[in-house]
């Protein structure tokens, strides 16, 4: 199974590599603007799922949110370590 780990590895060699047909390379080309976008756009649906939605569709706009997050830290540079140490 996928941690939050091991899709930040995969993101991080995603950046490195740049394969062809990323949606992560398009979002980190489209810049931190763009991915701040999409990261409110995916906790709004959070919310909402959470409310009216279920567990499995909460799960998946989690999901989706802790990548957009993955993506912001990317685009800015910053570790899971820089970030663990605010925990
Ligand atoms: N976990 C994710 C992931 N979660 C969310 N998303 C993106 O976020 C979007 C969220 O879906 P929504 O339905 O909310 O948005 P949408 O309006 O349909 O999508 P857009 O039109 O905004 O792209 C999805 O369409 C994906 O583009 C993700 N994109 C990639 N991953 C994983 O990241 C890794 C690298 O992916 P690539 O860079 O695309 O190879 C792979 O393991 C993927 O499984």
């Amino acid at each position: 199974m996928k941690t939050f780990e091991s899709l930040f590895a995969e993101l991080q060699d995603k950046a490195r590599t740049r394969p062809e047909g990323s949606g992560t390379v398009a979002e980190l080309d489209a810049g931190v603007h763009h991915i701040g976008k999409k990261v409110i756009e995916e906790a709004g649906e959070v919310w909402m799922a959470a409310e009216y939605e279920g567990k499995d569709a909460t799960a998946l706009e989690i999901s989706q949110l802790l990548y957009h997050v993955q993506v912001m830290m990317i685009a800015t540079g910053l570790s899971l370590e820089d970030v663990y140490r605010k925990l």
